[in-house]
């Protein structure tokens, strides 16, 4: 595969929202706002239930494995505690009608406790599955009153908040200001590309989580930096080693947040976000889509387990327009060219969120693979 081939992906793809959260985080209350709403009418909602037990879904609490419930919408739901990849590869004639599919959109709520990783691995690699379908965005809500403490006891939370596209914070009517604030800045070094929203019981306009992929970000491009992440913006703005001879340019999340946030407190090396790390690097020269390809594939084969997520618009030797890359873990989106330069600035940046994997060994290893 090429990490840089544009050629469009098929456009009957199913776009997938993944739905995460950890355990009484809100997702079920968000979920029974959506599924009423006219844009989910042509939408299929799987919960995963796969390895739980005792669930008591308020809209869902009758349905057995596989058993589907139409919404007067015409949004179909359905639980499932089999295989996922079956689940998918079945839905696009079971959920049909005459030999049209019935839904063309796909939500997958996963069990509280889930690592979102092998499920995206589902969607991206099985090909039976890929055919199929598209991951649009992973959507992570987060508890205001408990999500710090979650983060602190459950590894899962972290990869939940970490792999997210956007986090929705939920009970801020219920959380004292401090916790409110405590979390968003711990999520904000956490995942500095998620965007954060706060979420009254569950209201939200379904459009908003929807089309969070590169594919859409032409339509958006005005929020490309916020897809990137703070990280990135501060990077191009404010980094003092970015000089018009530096072939590249690096700050990490340290860095970013003492820029942005006053006084954050440094982590408890026990806790599990101290192994996370935002990386960003900035890149003034266009780059040669082979080498970068070469060391995205070492990096990926050899780190992959612990490189979350890793985003860039880039500016590749012989194209003239931005290129946006976007991968989770080793699994890498179709990538998307955009139309023009947001706000003119023609460089490169890649984001890297990862897991006990310092700046040094990124920075050394691209570096050395863009200068050979
Ligand atoms: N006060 C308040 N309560 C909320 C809010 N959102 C959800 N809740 C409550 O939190 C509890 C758990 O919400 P659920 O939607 O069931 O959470 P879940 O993530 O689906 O939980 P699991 O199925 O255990 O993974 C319920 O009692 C909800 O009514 C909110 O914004 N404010």
């Amino acid at each position: 595969m090429s990490y840089f081939d544009t050629s469009p992906p098929d456009a009957r793809r199913i776009p997938v929202t993944l739905l995460t959260g950890f355990l009484g985080s809100g997702k079920t209350t968000l979920l029974n706002e959506l599924v009423r709403q006219p844009s989910m009418s042509r939408a299929l909602v799987i919960i995963n239930e796969f390895g739980e037990i005792g669930l008591d879904h308020e809209l869902f609490s009758a349905s057995t494995d596989g058993e589907q419930i139409e919404l007067s919408n015409g949004c179909i739901c359905c639980s499932i505690r089999t295989d996922l990849a079956r689940t998918l590869k079945d839905a696009v004639w079971r959920f049909s009608r005459e030999g049209k599919r019935q839904f063309d959109r796909l939500i997958i709520e996963t069990t509280g406790l889930a690592d979102p990783a092998p499920i995206v691995h589902t969607l991206m690699s099985e090909a039976k599955v890929a055919r199929h379908y598209a991951l649009d965005g992973i959507v992570t809500t987060m508890d205001a009153v408990s999500g710090s403490v979650t983060l602190d006891r459950h590894e899962e939370a972290l990869r939940q908040a970490a792999m997210a596209d956007m986090l929705l914070i939920t009970k801020q009517d219920v959380a004292s200001r401090e916790q409110l604030d405590a979390l968003r800045q711990r999520l904000a070094a956490i995942n500095p590309s998620a965007f954060q929203k706060l979420l009254d019981h569950g209201r939200i306009e379904a459009d908003e989580l929807l089309g969070l992929g590169p594919e859409d970000m032409d339509a958006r491009s005005a929020d490309i930096q916020r897809w990137l992440g703070e990280a990135a913006s501060n990077a191009s703005l404010h980094s003092p080693t970015l000089s018009p001879g530096a072939m590249f340019a690096s700050v990490d999340n340290a860095e970013v947040q003492a820029g942005m946030m006053p006084a954050a407190p440094l982590p408890d090396p026990n806790r599990h976000d101290a192994h996370i790390r935002a990386h960003c690097f900035v890149f003034e020269r266009p780059i040669r889509a082979s080498r970068l390809e070469a060391w995205l594939s070492m990096i990926t084969s050899l780190m992959g387990h612990d490189m979350l997520r890793i985003k860039g618009m880039l500016d590749i030797e012989g194209r003239d327009r931005p290129l946006i890359i976007h991968g989770v873990q080793h699994l890498f989106h179709p990538p998307v060219e955009l139309e023009a330069w947001p706000g003119g600035e023609r460089f490169s940046r890649l984001v890297f969120i990862t897991r006990d994997i310092p700046r040094e060994t990124l920075e050394m290893t691209l570096g050395d693979f863009l200068a050979s």
